[in-house]
């Protein structure tokens, strides 16, 4: 078996949208991997950033204050660009290309989404009783520890969406198990559908928990390296 060094993470710059949600916790992760974090609440910050984080928080809010900042036009430009762009919670209901149940304002038009990644999205997914749940999950694509295994990832769901339809350039990355996902047994599915909670599309990544709150960094380290590899890519391509 041929073994690759990971790719060096230390130089890369990723801006955190700010408009709304757990920014500190994502900008601290980063940081703790030894790259570069800075908050984006205008258009002119987003020049130089390598990648980009999209925080979970509240998407109906998120997709507000985006437009109302100008950076929903911009921030669309650079995705479809192939820049890469992680969002957790929130942050994947603002990458995907559709929402299942979107919420709608005063004036009934439904929230909208920045769009890229090609899934179909349900918000609050989990239903009342499992609002918020902490579960270990197996995830594709993570190193193994010293011991030769991969380690489970300690994943936090808060009023997470889950995805519901993936299109074919959509690879998944983890899904919670049938039997966690409803153990009232109040759903229609409960017990027999798995949900799928981390997705990743070419230069995009999603999760619908949170490792920006467990001290998981290993979702972060795979988002870094996938900055590093465009960035080697793009410099071979010269
Ligand atoms: N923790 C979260 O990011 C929650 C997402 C929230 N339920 C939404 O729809 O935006």
């Amino acid at each position: 078996m041929t073994t690759f060094p990971a790719p060096d993470t230390s130089s890369v710059h990723i801006g955190v949208l700010a408009v709304q949600g757990d920014v500190r916790e994502h900008i601290r992760t980063v940081e703790a991997l030894g790259g570069r974090a800075s908050a984006i609440r205008r258009p002119s910050e987003l020049a130089g950033i390598d990648g980009l984080i999209i925080p979970g928080g509240e998407s109906t809010a998120i997709d507000k204050l985006t437009r109302a900042f100008d950076l929903a036009v911009p921030l669309q430009e650079l995705i479809a660009s192939g820049l890469p762009v992680y969002g957790s919670c929130a942050g994947m209901i603002m990458l995907a290309d559709a929402i299942a149940d979107p919420a709608t304002d005063l004036q009934g038009r439904p929230q909208q989404t920045l769009g890229g990644l090609d899934i179909v999205v349900r918000r609050n997914a989990f239903g009342r009783q499992r609002e918020s749940f902490e579960t270990e999950l197996e995830f594709s694509g993570l190193p193994p520890d010293s011991s030769g295994k991969v380690q489970p990832v300690h994943a936090v769901f808060i009023r997470a969406p889950w995805v519901e339809r993936v299109g074919p350039s959509v690879e998944v990355l983890a899904q919670v198990p049938a039997q966690t996902v409803d153990l009232t047994g109040q759903h229609p599915d409960a017990g027999r559908v798995a949900r799928i909670v981390a997705v990743r599309s070419g230069n995009l990544l999603a999760t619908s928990f949170h490792p920006e709150v467990t001290g998981e960094r290993r979702i972060h380290e795979l988002f870094m390296q996938m900055i590093v590899r465009r960035t080697v890519d793009h410099v071979g391509a010269l």
